[in-house]
């Protein structure tokens, strides 16, 4: 079964507006544990406008289920950061600097020589390695090349496009995987996935291992409460 991991930034960024420690990041994190979440994704990101450095190193300590730790692997300070805490998937993704919030895949054919590089670096610390991709056939065949344990699709497309057809909204993304379990890829998925549009792209992706989910999910726990919202997004992904 698909596994659900918690992306906890938009309660960083709740607890930064206010320059104290309300809310509590690490407790929020054991809570949604507790909850039911079977991993805790964070994004640092250069200028820690919600998840802090000091944050991951806490959270390391701390945490039982599966750390994701994603980011902008072109950083030196992102790359010594995972080295040190060591979480069990390191998500590699292309962002630019100022960036609102993800938008794009890596260029797996483009940054393929870059890319194996740096998967090598994680891969011999002993971190499982995902890189961050859209759903086009010739971007994971450019991943399985560089060695990479996984990839995260970027989703936002699927979710914007949803409302309209989900049936074609989805179909890049069930290519895309087929693609990948073909060449022994692992499968995670991710951006803008919520109690709408997650079950039916569960249902129709193979072999998806991981939903990250983080915007949508804390919104809706303001409404639902976080037990019974993870709760509810961990219903969407059984079948
Ligand atoms: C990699 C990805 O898809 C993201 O969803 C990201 O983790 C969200 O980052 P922000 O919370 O900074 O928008
Ligand atoms: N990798 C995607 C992620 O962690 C969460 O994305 P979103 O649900 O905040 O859009």
């Amino acid at each position: 079964m698909t596994r659900l991991s918690v992306n906890i930034n938009k309660i960083a960024t709740l607890r930064n507006s206010r320059g104290g420690n309300n809310p509590d990041l690490v407790k929020a994190a054991l809570d949604c544990e507790r909850f039911g979440a079977e991993g805790i994704t964070v994004h640092p990101r250069p200028d820690e406008r919600h998840i802090r450095y000091a944050d991951v190193r806490a959270l390391k300590k701390v945490l039982t289920t599966e750390f994701n730790i994603e980011g902008n692997c072109t950083e030196q300070k992102f790359i010594d950061l995972v080295l040190e805490v060591r979480p069990a998937q390191v998500t590699l993704v292309p962002d630019a600097e100022g960036q609102l919030t993800s938008d794009h895949g890596w260029d797996t054919l483009r940054h393929r020589d870059y890319l194996v590089g740096i998967i090598k670096v994680f891969k011999d610390a002993g971190i499982r390695t995902s890189i961050f991709v859209d759903p086009v056939i010739a971007m994971v065949e450019g991943a399985a090349e560089t060695g990479t344990d996984r990839i995260e699709l970027y989703t936002a497309d699927y979710a914007h496009r949803y409302h309209q057809d989900k049936d074609a909204a989805v179909a890049p993304y069930a290519a895309a995987a087929r693609k990948a379990v073909e060449l022994g890829l692992g499968l995670n998925a991710g951006h803008d996935l919520d109690l709408h549009n997650l079950h039916w792209f569960a249902g129709q992706v193979p072999g998806l291992l991981e939903v990250s989910i983080g915007h949508a999910l804390i919104s809706d726990a303001l409404y639902l409460g976080l037990e019974n919202t993870i709760q509810l997004y961990r219903r969407q992904l059984q079948f």
